[in-house]
This record gives C-alpha cells, structure tokens and sequence, in this order.
C-alpha cells in the first residue's frame, strides 16, 4: 500500500522539473510501479490536484479559515504569525510545512499516513453536514496534520486547497498513463472525453491494456466531456469549408448535459459539474417531455416577457443552494437542446443530420423544453439573416456545425464554427485583488488576472477595475472572501478558483506581470464560473492575438 509520505517526496522531486518529457516520463514510472488500484485511481487524481474527480458532487468543505483553525490548533501559534509566513512563502503548503517543521520535535510516534486512509478521511469530511461539522471538519484536519510529517503537511495543504503547484495539466496526466502502460496517447484521451475520469481510465489501462480503453462507453450519469467551437472568420470562409451548414442560433445561455435512465435526471453543468438540484423545474419537465434513456446537449437560457436576461442569471441559478422556488419565480428557465449522444447506444460517431433526427424523436416540445430551431443552408444571405434575428432577440449570434460531422467530446475543432457580434474577450483567472477606498474599503475593488502556461501555471497578465456595478461588487466579495489566502495592506491573494471574462482595447508588451505581456483598458464583462480554471485562456492564446493585432495594424 502507497504511503502519503512516498507520494509527497515524489511531488517535491517533480515539483522542481519544468520539462514536460521529463515530468511525463517521472510520473509514467511512478504510476507504472503502483500495485494498488485505489492507490492507481487516487494518485492520478490527487496529482491533478483533486480529491474527487471533477463531476462528483462531494466537497470536502474546507477552506483557508479551517486550514487557519487547524494549524493554529496544531501548532500554538498565532494567526498573525501563520498569515506572516503565507506572505514570505507566498504558498499556505509551505508555510504549513514550516510550521509543523518547528513544532515536530515534540510529537510522539504516530501511525503512517497511507494514500487510503486519506481518502477516507476527505470522504469522511465530504459526509458531514448540519451543526457541528465545521467543528469535525477541524478535527478531522487536525489529527492529519498531526500525523503529518512535514513534507506531507505541504502536499496535504494543497491537495486541500486543489493546488498542487506541479504543473501537471491534462495533458501530462495523458501522456503519462499512455506510457506507463504502453498505449496511444490518442486512446487513452478518447477513454477520458467519454469517462472524464482519468483515475479509471489509468486503472482499465493497467488491467486491461489498449482493448479494455477502447471498451470504454459512455455511461448514464456520468458526464461526456462537451464539444466545442471555434470562431468562425467569416461567414464566407465557413459556408466555403462547411459547404452546407447546419446553422443553428447561440443562444446566450449557459450550457447543460441531460442525462435521463432508470427514472432519474442528472444535469451537469459547462465545467461537468452536478446541478441538477439547482434546477427542480428543468427535472420534472425532461420526465414529461423527454423519452427514457437519453443524454442530450444544450443551453439553459433565463427568459422574462420574452427576451433573454443576461447570462450572469443563469449562473446565478445554477449557484443556488437554498429558496431554489423563490429563484424559479424570479428567474425562469428555458432548455433549448441542440444535440443528442446516447439513446440506449452510444450516438457520438453519427453524423448530426442522424442525431438531429434522433434529438427530434425523443423531445415533446413545452414551454420549457425546446429543440435548437435549425436552418440548414449553404447561401450566405440566409446566414446574414438568421444572425440579424438571433441578435435582435438577444442571443449571441450563431452557430454553424457541419452536417456530416461526429460529436467529438471535448474537442474544439473546426466542425463547430461560431460566429459571434461582439470582439474577442479573454477568460482570465483571478488570483488576487485590492480593497477599496474610504466608503468602499470593505468591498473588493480591482482583481489581478491570470492567464495559463502550456504546465497550467497561472500567470499574471494584468488588473481590472471597470466594468463592474455595485452589485457586482458586492457579490463579487462575498464570492471571493472565502478565497483568500493571505492580505497584504490592502492587497490580497485569493486561492485560483474563478475565472472572469474581460474585454481590452489592446494587448501589450510589458515585463510588469510574469505572463510578459499587459491588458491596456481591461474591462470585467461577467463573471465565467461555468468554466473552470483549466479552461482558462492560454499564454499562447494572448501571444497569437498579440501578433494578430499587429497584423490588422499593418505592422
Ligand atoms: N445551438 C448551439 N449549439 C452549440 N452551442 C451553443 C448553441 N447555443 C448556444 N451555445 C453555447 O455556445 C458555446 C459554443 O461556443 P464554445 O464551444 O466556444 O464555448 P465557450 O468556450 O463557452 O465559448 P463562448 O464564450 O463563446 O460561449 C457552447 O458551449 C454553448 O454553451
């Protein structure tokens, strides 16, 4: 059985490698070398950071403040003196690390802390709820910690927090699992778009090779990753690729994947995570409306008197907890489904004239369940047309999907193609931010953003400070209080959990910011908790358009 102490001296030796052969090939002979399967599915996921694989519904329920609690309790100090080293560390892993490394001494000998019995503990954190959990949770915290040796104590702080600080991206994971097994990175990728989970994907790897991935389905209630579009150039240029376009509006909605069997409903969200309780309404009505034994595609929309209300509602729907009925009367919902995957067999290899036929079948349109309205064409004008009238009723534009092509999860490729009014905006990470002045000091008033490198290190590309209402900030400091880790004057550090979308006149060169390039006039446009913060915007990205907009200026 692994112990946690093996698994954080191997993250400490990678944690230094900034090459990803290097990185890929150490992690392939560590996971080649794991006996264990639950020791196999648990180190790949705690490698990425995560406890859970991402559409589980189970949170540990522990932030920063009960990090606080328990070191504090652990180790006697202050918690002055633990936000002092946060701010020198720049990192609560390592400053978790140093204190237990000047109070170790003292303990007596405790019992080894294996991979499992970590896991246990998380899950036993993840049950807790009502009164007294909090307090549980800090015991249960608190025994770790004592357990801990200090190299853990840094592993088992980020793990926590879903940080681990080892650059290891998707990709990583991937080409480690191929490796360590012998297969075809492009199998083992197909295996984890269909399972999203890559703790079972390296286990059916190991046990059963290449056939056993291939074997791999889609299964009800767990979540296809999504598929996704690219930005079309020009409505020419697609109808040229396309030929003939199956052109469907972009509704201004948040997306869902529906999944409908044995007389349950699961939706998950954009980022595949569980929403289904936040939606009491879209359930009851897929039992009306929808045959048995489905998995659809489509956008949520928030529609009052007729028009869209902004997406931000939508989001705000699928946040909620608590008095969801009071949130249905203010913001209702309508489900337009563009796609459908599985419908007893697995659909995503059909070409979407035979799904669309397929989507048709299994839907009774209602009020609040509708089927994507779709123009099939190759001649422009119709195009121009459809997107006239898509704006006009308050969505986004269009969207432009090739008639013969399979539902590729996760992919964006160029079979989707969307075409959109408005100029491209950047998802952007927010790690940081500054309190406001005199009236305003106890709301937030700017927020440091981050882009990601190729390693899925978070670097910053700039500050915004316009764009948002008072409600906005408001809401955006209760949303990210809970995030801080540590303060300095008035600025502070937030733990990387959402990401923004921001408008910019310009990108520029600057060696202000690690990422080597800046913002000029950035400008919040909405708040992206549908994304998460891997699919935040690439250095690469902001380097293309960089380039881009030198090229439209002529040099
Ligand atoms: N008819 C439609 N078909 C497909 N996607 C649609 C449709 N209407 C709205 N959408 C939304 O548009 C998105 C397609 O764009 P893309 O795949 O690039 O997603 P994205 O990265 O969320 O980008 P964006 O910020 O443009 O929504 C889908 O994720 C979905 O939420």
């Amino acid at each position: 059985m692994l112990t946690f102490k093996e698994f954080a001296e191997f993250c400490s030796v990678i944690e230094k490698i900034s090459s990803t052969l290097e990185l890929t090939a150490r992690i392939a002979a560590f996971i080649r070398k794991i006996e264990d399967e639950d020791d196999l599915y648990n180190v790949i996921h705690f490698l990425m950071g995560r406890i859970f694989p991402p559409w589980d519904e189970r949170e540990i329920g522990v932030g920063v403040g009960l990090i606080y609690e328990a070191l504090r309790q652990v180790t006697g100090v202050s918690k002055s003196r633990i936000e002092q080293l946060v701010k020198e560390t720049g990192d609560l892993g390592l400053a978790a690390e140093r204190l237990l490394k000047e109070k170790k001494q003292t303990t007596l000998f405790q019992e080894e802390l294996t991979i499992k019995r970590v896991k246990e503990i998380f899950e036993e954190m993840a049950k807790l709820s009502g009164e007294g959990s909090q307090k549980r949770r800090v015991m249960l915290l608190t025994d770790l910690y004592v357990s801990a040796t200090p190299i853990e104590t840094r592993y088992l702080t980020r793990l926590i927090l879903g940080e681990m600080r080892l650059g290891v991206g998707e990709g990583i994971i991937r080409d480690a699992i191929a490796r360590a097994f012998g297969i075809d990175s492009s199998i083992v990728e197909r295996a984890y778009m269909l399972t999203n989970d890559y703790g079972r994907v390296a286990v059916v790897a190991k046990k059963e090779g290449k056939d056993g991935l291939m074997r791999m389905k889609i299964q009800l209630h767990y979540p296809v990753k999504m598929m996704l579009a690219q930005v079309a150039e020009s409505v020419d240029e697609a109808l040229r690729e396309m030929r003939e376009a199956a052109v469907e509006w972009k509704y201004d909605g948040s997306r869902v994947q529906v999944h409908y069997g044995n007389g349950k409903v699961t939706i998950f969200s954009r980022r595949l995570e569980n929403v289904t309780s936040a939606l009491p309404e879209i359930v009851d009505e897929v039992k009306k409306c929808v045959r048995e034994n489905v998995i659809l595609d489509g956008e949520v929309i928030a529609v009052k008197d007729g028009k869209p209300m902004p997406f931000q509602q939508v989001l705000r729907r699928f946040r909620r907890k608590h008095e969801i009925s009071k949130a249905m009367e203010r913001i209702p919902l309508i489900v337009y489904f563009f796609d459908i995957l599985y419908d007893g067999e697995m659909l995503i290899d059909l070409p979407l004239k035979e799904r669309r036929k397929k989507l048709e079948e299994v839907i009774g349109e209602s009020e609040i369940i509708k089927v994507a309205q779709q123009v099939i064409t190759s001649d422009p004008k119709v195009v121009e047309e459809e997107f006239n009238r898509a704006i006009e009723a308050g969505h986004e534009g269009l969207m432009l999907k090739r008639l013969d092509s399979p539902y590729t999860p996760g992919k964006r490729g160029k079979l989707w193609l969307k075409l959109k009014a408005v100029m491209e905006t950047l998802d952007l990470v927010v790690v940081g931010g500054e309190w406001g002045e005199g009236k305003r000091s106890h709301l937030l008033s700017s927020f440091e953003l981050a882009c990601r490198d190729e390693n899925g290190r978070l670097l910053r590309v700039g500050k915004v400070a316009t764009g948002f209402t008072d409600e906005d900030l408001e809401e955006l400091t209760e949303l990210f209080k809970p995030l801080i880790e540590y303060e300095e004057g008035k600025r502070v550090v937030f733990q990387p959990k959402y990401l923004f979308e921001v408008a910019y006149q310009e990108i520029q060169k600057s060696p202000k910011y690690e990422s080597g390039f800046a913002l000029r006039f950035p400008r919040f446009v909405r708040l992206r908790d549908d994304k998460s913060v891997e699919e935040a915007d690439t250095l690469e990205r902001i380097a293309k358009l960089y380039e881009m907009q030198f090229k439209s200026k002529g040099g």
